[in-house]
């Protein structure tokens, strides 16, 4: 198996991250104000969702990423690669995300006047506390949701990556930077965009395990969300996701293409 994806991937979501912490920073109220969390999950995750899909790739067309130029996969089968990659980041990516998006919603509320002290004082705090309340199963809280969020918006990522590279590259010929860095961009935002109602879902199904529980399931949270605050809660956080998105992934994609190109 091709390792030098994982790797690619690993540093591009490195770089891409210390790009997008201004982002995060703003969205988590500052917490995070430390890199050590965010690099040692993102860049493990995108680690595999970069190897996961181009493996996945070469097993479907039997095609190394040098040689996908001249002869490119389907839109199928970058889409089911795609899909792939997202169930298996999912996965890894599960305890991470449910850690951040408890710190955020402390934070969050730390900022009430009189509110009591934290309830968990970092990232290794966190998860070590979940754990021994919740079980291990605990820190999985919202993996269904979460695969259900990456499965199809990461086939969507990989397909919108590939149509505007191919749109705008000479046939046979690698993208120029430029068209790495915009179709990158606009593949982050296309994955965003589909991945938002369910973003919202998940972090409070993830938020649920906290005290007695107020949803019967992903439907119920979505039926319950949607009778209390309307159809604008599937689109909250849209905006900044979505500007997020450009320089991260237009960043992730140029250093992805950057070192598989040396290397290769
Ligand atoms: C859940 N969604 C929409 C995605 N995972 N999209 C792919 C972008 C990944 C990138 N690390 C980022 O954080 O934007």
């Amino acid at each position: 198996m091709p390792v030098e994806e994982f790797m690619a991937g690993w540093i591009s979501g490195a770089l891409g991250l210390v790009l997008g912490h201004p982002f995060d920073t703003v969205k988590l109220l500052g917490f995070f104000k430390g890199m050590s969390f965010p690099i040692a999950s993102i860049a493990v995750v995108n680690s595999v969702l970069f190897g996961v899909y181009s493996n996945t790739l070469l097993a479907l067309t039997a095609t190394s990423h040098q040689e996908r130029r001249a002869q490119p996969p389907s839109y199928t089968h970058v889409f089911v690669a795609g899909c792939t990659g997202g169930v298996l980041q999912a996965y890894c990516l599960a305890p991470f995300d449910l850690i951040k998006v408890r710190l955020q919603n402390q934070t969050e509320s730390r900022v009430q006047p009189g509110s009591p002290q934290p309830r968990y004082r970092g990232p290794v705090h966190c998860a070590a506390t979940i754990f021994q309340e919740e079980g291990p199963r605990g820190l999985f809280r919202g993996a269904w949701t979460l695969m259900l969020r990456d499965t199809p918006t990461l086939g969507i990522y990989f397909v919108t990556y590939e149509g505007l590279c191919r749109q705008y590259t000479p046939e046979g010929q690698n993208p120029s930077s430029a068209t790495v860095l915009v179709a990158g961009g606009f593949a982050g935002i296309a994955s965003w965009v589909t991945a938002t109602p369910l973003d919202v879902i998940k972090s409070r199904m993830q938020m649920d395990g906290l005290g007695p529980k107020a949803y019967h399931g992903l439907l119920d949270c979505m039926v319950s969300s949607f009778r209390q605050e309307g159809l604008g809660v599937f689109f909250r956080g849209l905006t900044i996701n979505s500007a997020r998105a450009f320089p991260v992934n237009a960043v992730t994609f140029l250093s992805y293409e950057y070192f598989l190109y040396s290397w290769g």
